[in-house]
């Protein structure tokens, strides 16, 4: 599963030929979206060569195969941006590439000719491009931890439960930057993640490496999951020794509340759940628990739309109870969330659709890159902790871009 692998022969590798792919699509301004999914070994690749910014309403079972992406904000007319497949194809990265290229379908030829890929910093979306957006600013350690204080006195007030603050922090892209690179070395750094690229001109460049499943269908079998809790990974076996405090479980216990909520609202109670278990995310710990619904035993078919709309924005990204959460991080935060926290994933691909809170990501400029990350405030957090959390998590980026 080791990209580089088939880099060691001297013929035409994934890597070389993602490259002059991502630079034709930038050149070319085409929407498209490169991801692979946890514990996978394929890159799936999609194109949208129809040059319309398209958004669509939320009904995820009547979409053709697509990539969506939304905002942290629910719109107004409630829709997400959407990529159509006009092309689509996978990449298996356990078999060298030169084997599989006559087998994949719909792999677009790039001629052969070597792509200039340098300069493509130009091509990232600015945020000036997106209207529906305001510039972000840092707000740095103080500004974060008066966000904090404001979050816990809101707590003790008893005018919410948990809030899930964020922020931004602002880094060079050097000029040498390799968006290939970045993406090969996220996708080998991350293998339980899943790690993302799209560029949707007028809208946004993202790279990411997600923990967080918001849903998933395939067949009869819908899947939901809550995360949260955050430690440090330490030592060769980080999951023997972990042990979590009251403050974390209660944090975890809160979002795994909220999707049995949204269960009981639409009157299904048959539904699996297990765990809490502890996770890796890269460089840290989450507690995870996994929820399992036959569609079909339940008569539930549009369970996945019906659960999106519900469990959207998740108290784990945003609070409890999720309007007043809301409502504060609207009055509070000094930045833009744009599609951090928002959603984004494959829709009826392959007969499967797994859509990702975007969460562990950057949006790409030219010249710079924002990192973004939020922490789960409850009543026992410590300012300065929840601080060192967003530096961790700004980090698993982060450290791939430079
Ligand atoms: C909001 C983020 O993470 C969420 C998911 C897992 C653990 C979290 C936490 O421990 O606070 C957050 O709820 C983020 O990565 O920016």
């Amino acid at each position: 599963m080791n990209i580089e692998t088939l880099s060691d022969r001297n013929t035409l590798t994934v890597t070389n030929y993602l490259k002059n792919l991502i630079a034709l699509q930038l050149q070319q301004g085409n929407q498209f979206a490169i991801w692979r999914k946890p514990k996978s070994g394929f890159i799936q690749v999609l194109i949208d060569k129809t040059g319309k910014t398209k958004r669509v309403p939320l009904h995820l079972e009547e979409l053709k195969p697509g990539f969506i992406v939304h905002p942290f904000e629910d719109q107004e007319d409630q829709k997400a941006f959407y990529l159509e497949a006009n092309t689509y194809f996978k990449i298996d990265l356990n078999i060298p590439f030169e084997e599989q290229m006559e087998k994949i379908d719909q792999l677009p030829n790039l001629g052969n000719e070597p792509i200039k890929s340098d300069g493509l910093q130009k091509y990232f979306v600015p945020e000036s491009a997106t209207p529906w957006t305001k510039t972000s600013e840092e707000c740095g350690k103080s500004g974060f931890i008066e966000l904090v204080n404001k979050s816990l006195k809101a707590i003790k007030n008893g005018e919410l439960s948990k809030i899930v603050p964020a922020r931004i922090k602002k880094i060079r892209l050097n000029e040498s930057f390799e968006l290939v690179t970045a993406i090969k070395n996220l996708l080998e750094a991350y293998p339980n993640a899943f790690v993302n690229f799209f560029h949707i001109p007028g809208v946004g460049t993202w790279l990411g490496a997600s923990p967080e499943i918001l849903i998933q269908t395939k067949g009869d079998s819908f899947y939901t999951m809550s995360l949260a809790g955050t430690q440090k990974a330490t030592g060769d076996n980080p999951l023997k020794n972990v042990a979590w405090t009251q403050k974390e479980i209660e944090e975890q216990a809160l979002v795994s509340r909220y999707i049995v909520d949204c269960f009981k609202k639409i009157r299904l109670r048959e539904y699996e759940e297990h765990g809490p278990k502890t996770v890796v995310a890269g460089n840290l710990l989450h507690l995870r628990s996994d929820f399992n619904v036959n569609m079909n035993s339940t008569n539930f078919p549009q369970l996945g739309s019906v659960m999106l709309e519900l469990l959207h924005p998740t108290s784990a990204v945003c609070g409890m109870p999720r309007k007043e959460a809301f409502q504060f991080l609207r009055d509070h935060e000094s930045f833009d969330r744009s599609i951090f926290a928002g959603f984004i994933g494959p829709v009826n691909v392959e007969d499967e659709t797994s859509i990702y809170v975007n969460l562990r990501t950057a949006r790409l400029l030219e010249g710079n890159a924002i990192l973004y990350a939020g922490a789960g405030v409850t009543e026992d957090s410590d300012p300065e902790q929840e601080w060192e959390e967003t530096e961790m998590k700004c980090e698993i980026i982060g450290k791939h871009l430079t």
